[in-house]
Order: structure tokens, then sequence, then C-alpha cells
């Protein structure tokens, strides 16, 4: 039975369903029986503006099931049953769990229409969410939802929800002890201030703008890692009376008024995986007051060739398990081709010994003030090196920065190569086919960053190497190379000793210091902040 209600949208939709049952226990809402038969009413409404089912016999009774669309996924067991994955919250609210629910049916056509139901109202029950109170989760779908796989971003918050996480992050002192430094060098932006913390997690940049005088900080974390933000912050009750822990996704939450200043710590391996500063581009977007500051202001992507010989027969030798022809019997070769690809399109995260660059590096500027969110979908970067010696080149090397552009003081937070090291390493893309280069030689290719619904990047790299010496001009290109990468699935490849030289070659420094990067920058706007890098105090710091 479907029941239309006033209005132009249906508001409520009614079906029958044979039985309804909780996996996790016993309880069913009916069943069939032989003497009396009595099926279930499952029924589509919208509550508060959210997509709601709701089974029930008997409508005025309270023993019903009500799920939430938004977090609910249907599965087909067989022609006549099905099983409803969905999220529940305890009755406090503060932790949430999945159920399972067996739905079974009478026949086929029944169960046709519910699937048919479900799908639609989960669609359409995305709804604008009506006065709001401040700093409230909205109900409709969101920027966030639109782009983000949900089974990714389920995994996602899960991690972040954890204590060992976010310890793993404070506990990179070279991270951390930037932002610190970088928050109370300049006093002078968060006294008196409003802040917005974006994506707060343990609310330790909180905590660093109420240290530095902000007048009120509201700090935005999706995950359960709210509460233990809300535990740690009223546990510094100083500081915390001026602060307000607000559990939602920042794309979704309203906040009370605009922040002067926003702090986060956006970056994934190569800045951009996570896909966070989207998240910290739609926060400036929706929080921020025209001309505010953001904590950090830009960020770098930089880089270089480079050649491994070890790194590029390690991954090699990978694959040559699938070489055996007589693994119990069975030829594995067939896979072997397939096996290579597979190891090939790791990007491997490792700390490298800085000398293995064989051209200066060149830089990629993220403004985070200018840029479009829509920005960051594809990112594609030219590549243009001269090889500085006679060597084989394996692929291209990457590392990333971020600027604070205090008024008081500029810090640089550096992942490069030789400096000391942070979690997020660096990374490299190796190349299947190296390359030879002769000293002088001109190295071409594309980066090429295109943004996932994992909350991550496909990267496609290509590098050329033309032709050189007398005759050059008839040549053209002479090698090239292209692969694809997926920064979602890398290789970390930690575990190696790394023994770097504390005092670096006149090379290595010439190809990583910071202040000789030559730019090659799509956001002119990054340039002027570039001019001066000489505050890149991190080697201070440390
Ligand atoms: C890299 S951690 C940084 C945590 C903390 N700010 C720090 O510096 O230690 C990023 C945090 O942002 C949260 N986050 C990511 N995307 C978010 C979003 N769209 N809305 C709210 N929080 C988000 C994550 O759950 C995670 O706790």
């Amino acid at each position: 039975m479907e029941v239309a209600v006033a209005g132009q949208k249906q508001k409520q939709q009614e079906l029958t369903v044979a039985c309804v049952s909780n996996l996790s226990s016993s309880s069913s809402i009916s069943s069939s029986s032989s003497s009396s038969y009595s099926p279930v009413t499952a029924r589509f409404n919208f509550n508060s503006g959210v997509a709601e089912l709701r089974f029930f016999q008997d409508s005025e009774s309270n023993e019903d099931l009500r799920i939430d669309l938004r977090t609910s996924q249907l599965f087909k067991l067989n022609s006549v049953e099905s099983i409803c994955v969905c999220e529940v919250s305890d009755t406090t609210k503060e932790k949430s769990y999945s159920r399972g629910i067996t739905v079974r049916f009478r026949e086929e056509e029944e169960s046709r229409a519910f699937h048919s139901a479900f799908d639609q109202w989960k669609k359409e029950g995305v709804v604008q969410g009506s006065c709001l109170p401040n700093g409230t989760l909205s109900v409709g779908k969101s920027k966030f939802d639109d782009k983000i796989e949900a089974s990714s971003a389920k995994m996602y918050f899960h991690y972040y929800g954890q204590l060992l996480h976010q310890q793993n992050m404070l506990q990179d002192y070279v991270r951390t002890g930037t932002y610190y430094a970088a928050v109370i060098e300049n006093r002078a932006d968060f006294v008196g201030r409003v802040v917005v913390d974006v994506g707060a997690g343990s609310g330790i940049l909180s905590l660093f703008a109420a240290q530095a005088g902000a007048k009120h900080v509201y700090a935005v974390e999706a995950s359960e890692m709210a509460e233990y933000a809300r535990k740690l912050i009223a546990g510094n009750p100083s500081l915390g009376q001026r602060i307000t822990v607000i559990k939602g996704k920042v794309e979704e939450v309203e906040l009370p008024e605009k922040a002067d200043i926003l702090i986060s710590e956006p970056m994934g391996t190569l800045l951009i995986n996570e896909r966070m500063l989207e998240t910290y581009i739609i926060a400036r977007d929706r929080f921020l007051v025209p001309n505010g500051k953001m904590f950090p202001t830009l960020g770098r992507i930089h880089m270089a060739p480079f050649s491994d010989e070890y790194l590029y027969v390690e991954i090699a030798n990978k694959a040559l398990f699938w070489q055996q022809q007589n693994y119990y019997g069975v030829d594995l070769t067939p896979l072997h081709d397939s096996a290579c690809k597979a190891y090939f399109s790791q990007p491997v995260v490792d700390a490298f010994d800085p000398r293995v660059l064989v051209a200066p590096a060149i830089s990629h500027v993220i403004n985070f003030t200018s840029t479009k969110e829509e920005d960051l979908y594809e990112i594609d970067v030219p590549l243009k090196f001269t090889a500085a010696a006679n060597i084989r080149i394996h692929g291209l090397a990457c590392w990333f920065d971020v600027l604070f552009n205090g008024s008081t003081v500029q810090r640089w937070l550096t992942t490069a190569p030789g400096a000391p090291t942070t979690h997020w390493y660096q990374l490299r893309c190796v190349l299947p086919q190296p390359l030879y280069v002769m000293p002088g030689q001109e190295i071409t290719g594309r980066l090429h960053m295109v943004a996932h619904h994992a909350q991550s990047y496909t990267i496609y790299l290509t590098l050329a190497v033309k032709s050189w010496g007398p005759g050059a001009e008839q040549g053209g290109v002479l090698q090239q190379s292209s692969c694809k990468f997926d920064l979602k699935e890398p290789y970390y490849r930690m575990s190696q000793p790394q023994a770097y030289p504390l005092a670096q070659d006149q090379l290595t420094h010439h190809l990583i210091n910071t202040q000789d990067i030559q730019i090659q920058s799509q956001d002119d706007d990054g340039s002027d902040l570039m001019q001066n890098p000489s505050q890149n105090s991190d080697a201070e710091f440390h």
C-alpha cells in the first residue's frame, strides 16, 4: 500500500513484508504462523527531515524498529530474503555500532518493490535540515557525502577515532612542534580572535590557539575522537572554557559565528592524500571572514627525478615469485606481468637519502586562501628538469611543505628528504622502465593527479628524455616511461635503516634547499609568499 500525503512530494510510503528480525538477537517483529498471519508494515517517511524506515505491526505500538536510511544498506540474500545493515547509536548517543536486520518477503515481487522503495528513499532522503541550532549537525546530504564513498569515510573516521593514531601524530614532534611554534610566535593573530579548528582530532591545535589568547575556538571533528577532545579540553579548564567541541563534518555543521582564523592539519601523504585539503577549503568558504587568516596558509609539492638502483631492483624482485613454473605443480608465470604492474603501481613511502636526486626540484603551489575546492579534483603538473649527472633515472621523488604566514613570523613545516623526518616521510613513484640521462640533458614529463572517491588520488606519471648532443634537433624524444599509481595503496618501506650523513654535499644542498627551488607555480598568489622563505626555521626548531 502506498500512502501519498498532501503536498507535491510524497512524504510517506508503506509496504508490507512477511517478517523482520534482528540478527544480533532472537527478537522479531512478526512472522507468519499457521493460525494467524500478520505481516509487518514497512513505512518510509521523513522524521525531522531525515529519511527513515520504520517496521511495525501496530502503528501505535512503541515496539518497532526505526532505521536511519542515511547510514543503511540493503543486501539481497535470495529472492525472498534480504539483510539491512544500519548504524544505531546507544541511548547516550556516544557510541554507534552496526546492526543487521533480516527482512523476509512472501514473494519475489514484494522483495522487488521493497528494494526499489528503499533505494529511492535513500537517494531522495537527502533533505534540507530546518532551523538548526548553532553548532549542530545539518541533516542534508553534504558535499562530503556526494564525493566520498561511504565505506571509505567509515574506515577513515574509524581510524581517526582511535587515540593511538592521534598519538602517532602528536608524537611527530617536527609536526606538532612546528604548529606550536607557528601559533605561539604569532599570538597577534590569535589574541581576542574567533578560531575554527578544522578536523580537531584530539583538540591539540584548539588548545594551542587558546594558549595563544583566542577569544573562542570551535573545534570541529567528525570522528569519535570528538568525545576524547571534549575530555582533554575539560581537563584543561583554563583553556577549555574558551573551546567548544562540535562533533560533525566540517561540510555539515553550523557555527554560531564567523572565524577570524582557521587552524588545521589537513595534510596527507604527498600533501593531498585523504582529500582533507578540500575540507579545509570548504571550511574557509563556510566559516572564515573575508581576508581571514589560515594556518597553514599554503602548501607546496616538490618533485625531482631520482636514481635508486636498490629500490628499483627491490620492487622488480617482488614479482619474481610469479615466475615459478612449478609451484606445487602449478605454473604461476601467467600472473607475472600482472604482479609486476601491481608492485610498480604502489608509490613508495620512506625517508630517502637526498643524494638520490638527480636534478633540482620543481614545485607546485596550492594557496589555501585562494584555491577553489574543485581545483583539487585534478592536479596537473608539467615537469621539466635538467639532469645533473650521467645516471639512470628510476622515477620521481616528491615531498611537501606548508607555510604558516603569520603576522609576526613565517614558519615552514617541511617533509623534505634530509630534513628531520616526519610521519609523512617522502614519496617516490618508481617507473618500470628506467631512463638513461647525461649531465645537462633535459627531462620532461607530466604528473597528473586525479582525485577518486576513496579519499585519495590516481597518479599518472610520464617522464621522457630528449636526444642530446650533436644532431639532437632531429632526434625528438629518445626514451619515455609512464606508470599509473594509486596513492591510497602505498608501499611503506620504513624498515630500511636510514643512515644519512650529517653534512650533505654541495650538490644535495643545491637540489633540496627550499630557498633554491624554482617555483613552477600554477597559482600566482603563492609566489609572493615564496619570496622570503628565510624564516623556514625547521632547522632552528630542532
Ligand atoms: C590529520 S588529523 C589532525 C588532528 C589534529 N588537528 C592534530 O593536528 O593533531 C585530521 C583530523 O580531521 C578529522 N577530519 C577529517 N575530515 C573531516 C571532516 N570533513 N569533518 C570533520 N573532521 C574531519 C579527522 O577525523 C582527523 O581527526
